[in-house]
């Protein structure tokens, strides 16, 4: 989302599990490479925006192969959970700060 900072990740396609989506966008966006034992389902956002309801799984990537790097052309940041409320963020977003802080 414009002028938003955003968890990487990006829409399921059809016939995809969230977990081979989540690879994939991982590698378009970030070029990391990891796997669905690597991924551990943290919790979820639901959230109605004007036009649609997104429900958004979070999940925690322990382990990549790779250098983090904006594939797209985005900004990119590492952030302690502690401080995410510094950076503006989707408004789906907003009640998965506090969760990540209690788990990270
Ligand atoms: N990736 C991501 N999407 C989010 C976050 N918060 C949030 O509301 N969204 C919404 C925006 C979009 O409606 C949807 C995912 O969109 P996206 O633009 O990242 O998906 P995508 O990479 O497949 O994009 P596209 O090429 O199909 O447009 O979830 C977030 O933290 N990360």
């Amino acid at each position: 989302m414009a002028g938003l900072w955003e968890f990487p990740g990006g829409k399921v396609e059809p016939g995809e599990t969230p977990e081979a989506a989540l690879i994939r966008e991982l590698e378009e966006e970030l070029g990391i490479n990891t796997w669905a034992s690597c991924l551990a389902p943290l919790t979820f956002a639901s959230h109605s925006y004007p036009d649609f309801h997104l429900l958004m799984p979070l999940f925690a990537c322990r382990k990549w192969e790779g250098i983090v790097q904006g594939r797209e052309g985005q900004a990119l940041k590492w952030v302690r959970a502690a401080d995410l409320r510094s950076y503006p963020m989707p408004p789906a977003d907003i009640p998965l700060i506090p969760i990540l802080r209690d788990w990270l």
